[in-house]
């Protein structure tokens, strides 16, 4: 008992307080949290001309042999422009997303205690908590997560697994089913929209391929013109499936150096390319940089799934990508994921380290 009580009392001083209990005491925001030049610019993204938009690229037409040419040329116009597009048609129905963000969002409700049966351990990354401190004077994101290993199965954490709500695990394991059979789907057709042979994206990731979900739940802040749900990064990834909340708005996306907001499709996955594919790809697809911003009146909760290539592949350009006009980009790198939390925190992009001066 002794110990299980010192164990609880560890993990909590690693947590400090969550977000969602800073956010029943607004009028005293810890000044980690505060952006000092934030700004309305925060909340006056622009929002994308439908002409000049996000696309929409329709999964069925995409894989069906008459109609796959022109979505084809939709992917790539969509990955070369703003590095992700919206996914729509893509097999599951509107109720199971419901489901799968219901019992999210019914872990977040639970009382405190509940929860914390499963926080990230000490160094951990697996399991419920706020943001990961990694240095001093880091700003944090205004975000309580759930970071689960989903894929392959039996290489997660069981013990941080929310046991409750009841239908949790089933749901999840039923939505990572999809989406892994959507990250080949959607690897083979983005190399198909490069002319390369369909499977090479799925080879170069290698057999011991992982996938990671993180459930991201931002409570309603006070200071919204202050504080990010989450700053401004891109996806160490090759490629995520990002389940946006229904209602709520909040995902922002920078292009020509400007923030775009991503609009809400209710059923579509906004699908982007993560550094990864953009070091296969050459630079030709771009990992889009985006950011998070907050709601003053209303919660926001996403589900987000991170593909990961193999950690022991090497990843580089794909050769067939790399000529005369257009010469090798980035240097082969290993384990980008061990990169990527370091320079995150830091404010600092990991692709730079494999990026080539010209
Ligand atoms: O919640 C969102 O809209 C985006 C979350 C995100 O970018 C991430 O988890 O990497
Ligand atoms: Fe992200």
């Amino acid at each position: 008992m002794a110990e299980s009580q010192s164990l609880a009392s560890v993990e909590l001083q690693i947590l400090g307080k969550t977000v969602q209990e800073l956010a029943l005491n607004p009028e005293n925001l810890p000044k980690s949290y505060i952006h000092e030049q934030g700004g309305a610019g925060f909340r006056d993204a622009l929002l994308p001309s439908e002409s000049e938009g996000i696309p929409v690229v329709d999964l069925h037409l995409l894989t069906s042999p008459s109609t796959a040419q022109q979505e084809l040329a939709k992917l790539h116009y969509a990955l070369s422009t703003w590095g992700c597009f919206q996914a729509i048609n893509h097999g599951m129905p509107s109720s199971f997303l419901d489901k799968v963000r219901e019992v999210s969002k019914q872990f977040f409700d639970l009382p405190k205690e509940e929860k914390q049966k499963y926080a990230r351990e000490p160094n951990g990354l697996e399991g419920y908590g706020n943001d990961q401190i990694l240095i001093q004077n880091q700003r944090l994101d205004w975000t309580d997560r759930v970071y689960l290993k989903v894929q392959p199965e039996d290489q997660g954490n069981l013990k941080v697994w929310p046991q409750k709500p009841n239908e949790f695990g089933s749901t999840i394991f039923e939505y990572t089913k999809n989406l892994k059979l959507l990250t080949e789907v959607t690897l083979k057709a983005i190399a198909n929209s490069l002319n390369l042979e369909k499977d090479c994206f799925v080879k170069e990731c290698g057999e011991k391929d992982t996938m990671f979900l993180r459930l991201n739940y931002y409570p309603a802040c006070p200071m919204p013109d202050h504080v990010l749900g989450v700053k401004p990064h891109a996806d160490g990834s090759s490629i995520t499936f990002l389940l946006q909340d229904k209602e709520v708005e909040g995902l922002q996306i920078l292009k020509d150096n400007h923030w775009f907001k991503v609009p809400i499709i209710p059923d579509a996955l906004v699908i982007n390319v993560g550094d990864q594919i953009e070091i296969m790809s050459n630079g030709i697809f771009q990992s889009p940089v985006h950011r998070v911003v907050v709601n003053a009146e209303k919660e926001r909760l996403t589900l987000a799934m991170f593909h990961i290539p193999d950690s022991e592949k090497v990843i580089k350009p794909v050769e067939k990508l790399v000529n005369e006009s257009r010469p090798k980009l980035y240097r082969p790198v290993k384990d980008y994921v061990g990169l990527y939390f370091q320079y995150y925190q830091q404010g600092r992009r990991p692709i730079e380290a494999s990026k080539i001066e010209l």
